[in-house]
């Protein structure tokens, strides 16, 4: 559905060049896609570029094969796209039902019969109905995502795009949001972009890991797991040192005997009594990162 190539973006920024894409190649297909990596990866970049905000600076973008370097592409990808961005501006004197409703205005939708049927059922898809009519001010993050997602399915989008959405939220409003998107992915593209890896592990069946503009993996997440495989190792401490830098610690646990470190890296050669254990996601997205030589040391 979209076909990405050698796309690049530059910024120029107090006399500085950056560039937040540099000749990225990407295919995406139907269903649930993750888009994971480090702050400053260029997700957001990119994300803007399929939704039509900014200009790429070299490459190509066709969605459903209309390229978007042409009046006549983007108006065509407009047209089945629906953008909910990282901060969606609301009005928070509105009800639910008033802000989707000038949305769906904005996006075209004329007809007032057809555009009240089309905001309750976008309304009900998120569920929201029955707290339509309520300020959003008085809404929780969770919510006021939801409402972020009405917004964006009101023009029936077959392409979905939503940049950290899940950022902020509690985990029950989490769980909730995921299963919403899982939910709309069985009719549509819905192209997430997560620091969270934990987010694409529970929805996604196919991925891509972005790192200074250029994509780093593309695959599974159970693929990506796979080949931190041999590379993962529980060690259990009474020393305050922590292990030595060549290892990366995902996690720590104090317990009675000690720390017990969660260790991904090449060898633990310099712990014998480190034990090996089967990789998660989270292993496989570091040992990917410590392999392509970037720094993931979060602790
Ligand atoms: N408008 C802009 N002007 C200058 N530089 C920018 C602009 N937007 C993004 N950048 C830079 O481009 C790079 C990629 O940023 P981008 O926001 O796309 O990454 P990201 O993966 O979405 O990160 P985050 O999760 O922090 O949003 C970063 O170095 C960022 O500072």
């Amino acid at each position: 559905m979209i076909s990405i190539k050698s796309l690049s973006k530059t910024y120029k920024s107090n006399g500085h060049v950056v560039n937040a894409l540099n000749h990225l190649d990407l295919e995406i297909g139907g269903g649930m896609f993750g888009l994971l990596g480090p702050n400053g990866a260029g997700k957001t970049t990119l994300m803007r570029i399929l939704a039509g905000i900014v200009n790429a600076s070299n490459g190509s973008v066709k969605i459903n094969g209309n390229d978007l370097a042409t009046d006549n592409g983007k108006t065509a990808v407009k047209s089945i796209l629906g953008y909910l961005p990282q901060e969606l501006g609301m009005y928070p004197e509105l009800s639910a039902r008033q802000f989707v409703d000038y949305m769906a205005i904005l996006k075209g939708l004329d007809d007032p019969s057809h555009r009240k049927l089309q905001v309750d059922k976008v309304l009900e898809m998120v569920g929201l109905l029955a707290e339509a009519d309520r300020k959003i001010k008085g809404f929780s993050g969770g919510m006021k995502r939801r409402v972020g997602i009405a917004q964006a399915l009101v023009n029936n989008p077959k392409l979905l795009i939503v940049d950290e959405p899940t950022a902020g939220l509690d985990p029950e409003e989490r769980i909730r949001f995921r299963n919403l998107l899982v939910t709309l992915a069985s009719d549509r593209t819905v192209l997430l972009s997560t620091h969270i890896v934990e987010d694409i592990g529970q929805t996604c069946r196919d991925l891509a890991v972005l790192s200074h503009g250029q994509v780093l993996f593309r695959g599974s997440p159970s693929e990506l797991t796979q080949n931190a495989n041999g590379h993962v190792w529980l060690y259990t401490t009474d020393s305050m040192e922590k292990p030595n830098h060549n290892l990366t610690v995902v996690s720590m646990l104090h317990l009675t005997e000690g720390i017990q470190y969660r260790l991904v890296g090449e060898s633990a050669g310099d712990y014998p009594d480190a034990k090996q254990v089967q990789a998660g996601l989270e292993d496989g997205y570091v040992w990917l990162m410590k392999s392509a030589g970037q720094s993931v040391d979060a602790m």
